[in-house]
């Protein structure tokens, strides 16, 4: 009795003293994660943005466009180890999309309990939203019935999660909670393209803000083709998937059907009726050149203020048969211009459009050849326009351009109209 009475005690004793060793240590341990609140949590969303672009002659990953900021109102993602893609509730697995993850509830204020509708896309409404931070953004609320929404929104936020540019709409959060799920935008105060071009009550555009918008969208895609690795095919270039910031600039929007290039005999049709790269259609084989005939439409666009469900490319073909390859596009110039364009510009872009929409995707531009001679378009406009503020003679602007080159084109038109003769089918 006496015997066990003493194990009793020794065994409550070394129970204790272990207890309280275990209790030191855990509180030791909060007391540094206190400290620094990087342990523990090592894998911050940062650090897991996968980089994309190493290549790209106008990309960059600087978020400074953006709306990403440490001021935002972010929630963590369960210690950051929830992968979305697998399912919100699995554990183990870093997030890989590197976008902030918002709370349902702080959307829900926001967007004033989703009563600031701006607009509805094909996979559900599209709110404006002060977060608390100040900042103005546009929520994309995907349909929770949709199956296509489901996988677009997959497809966008990881997509996006990576793709940085100043000339794509990028996308600076998302919402995965209580059924619903979200994409948070970068807001861009002056809608779509398609709303300018295309709504009398607003204010027509000016011609060299077309070529300025042009030559943005040839950037965007330009960086998603040739920047990003691997490339991203973008399958919806359009008019409303441009949109318009404060001072005019265009973003290329809607990645929701974007795919890195797939070759795929057996996918479904997919894009806009009216900017489908026939061959695309015939063969089922999307690529990058098929991006670039739906710029090609968009080009046309612009300078027709024309949609193709308004016949735009029968107006086009029309138009063809005075083109000389050279000249001859005028007649189909947007009445809302007013005669207000360079004439030797307008044939310039008319002729680059119609190589891109080429029957044959091997005839076409690449959009690095098309951002080429837009810029040397813009380049030469610049130029003439210095010639004429200063009224000084051509000799003295070309000595003083050498010293500033910027404003001073690289290549001539001739030049850079030249490089891509070899692609004329006309
Ligand atoms: N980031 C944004 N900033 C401002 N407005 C936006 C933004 N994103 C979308 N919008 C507006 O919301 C509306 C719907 O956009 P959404 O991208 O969902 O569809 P869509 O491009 O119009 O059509 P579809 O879904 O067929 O491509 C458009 O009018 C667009 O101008």
């Amino acid at each position: 009795m006496k015997g066990v009475s003493w194990g009793l005690i020794v065994g409550v004793t070394v129970g204790v003293v272990i207890g309280i060793l275990l209790a030191t240590v855990a509180l030791f341990c909060n007391w540094l994660r206190k400290r620094n609140p990087q342990i523990g949590n090592s894998s911050s969303r940062r650090a897991y943005t996968v980089p994309i672009r190493t290549n790209g002659v106008d990309t960059c990953t600087v978020l400074s466009d953006s709306t990403t900021g440490q001021e935002s109102p972010r929630i963590p993602e369960e210690n950051s180890i929830s992968l979305w893609i697998e399912g919100p509730k699995r554990k183990g697995v870093i997030s890989v999309s590197g976008i902030p993850k918002y709370a349902y509830k702080d959307l829900q204020k926001a967007t004033s309990n989703f009563t600031t509708l701006i607009g509805q896309g094909a996979f559900g409404p599209v709110y404006k939203a002060q977060m608390s931070t100040g900042e103005i953004v546009a929520v994309k609320v995907l349909a929770t019935d949709s199956k296509q929404g489901e996988k677009e929104f997959q497809t966008e936020v990881l997509l996006l999660g990576r793709l940085h540019h100043r000339n794509l709409v990028n996308l600076v959060g998302y919402c995965a909670e209580k059924g619903q799920h979200m994409l948070i935008y970068v807001y861009m105060e002056n809608g779509s393209l398609a709303s300018h071009l295309y709504n009398e009550h607003k204010v027509p555009l000016s011609w060299d803000l077309r070529i300025n918008i042009a030559l943005d969208v040839a950037r965007g895609l330009e960086y998603l083709h040739d920047g990003a690795i691997p490339s991203v095919v973008h399958r919806d270039i359009k008019s409303s998937n441009i949109l318009l910031d404060r001072t005019m600039r265009a973003r290329v929007a809607d990645f929701g059907l974007s795919r890195e290039e797939i070759v795929s005999r057996h996918a479904p049709i997919r894009g806009t009726f009216g900017y489908l790269d026939p061959e695309y259609v015939s063969s089922r084989s999307y690529t990058k050149k098929s991006d670039v005939y739906s710029f090609g439409v968009l080009l046309f666009e612009l300078i027709a203020g024309r949609t193709p469900q308004q016949g735009l490319l029968e107006y086009v073909e029309l138009a063809a048969i005075n083109a000389d390859g050279r000249g001859g596009w005028e007649e189909i110039a947007d009445s809302r211009l007013e005669g207000s364009f360079d004439l030797e510009e307008l044939n310039e872009v008319a002729t680059l459009a119609y190589k891109s929409i080429n029957r044959l995707s091997r005839r076409r531009p690449s959009m690095r050849d098309l951002v080429q001679a837009l810029s040397n378009t813009i380049k030469e406009r610049n130029y003439r326009t210095r010639r004429k503020r200063h009224l000084l003679p051509v000799a003295v602007v070309e000595e003083s351009a050498k010293e500033d080159p910027l404003p001073y084109p690289q290549h001539s038109r001739e030049e850079s109209m030249d490089s891509l003769s070899d692609l004329t089918d006309v």
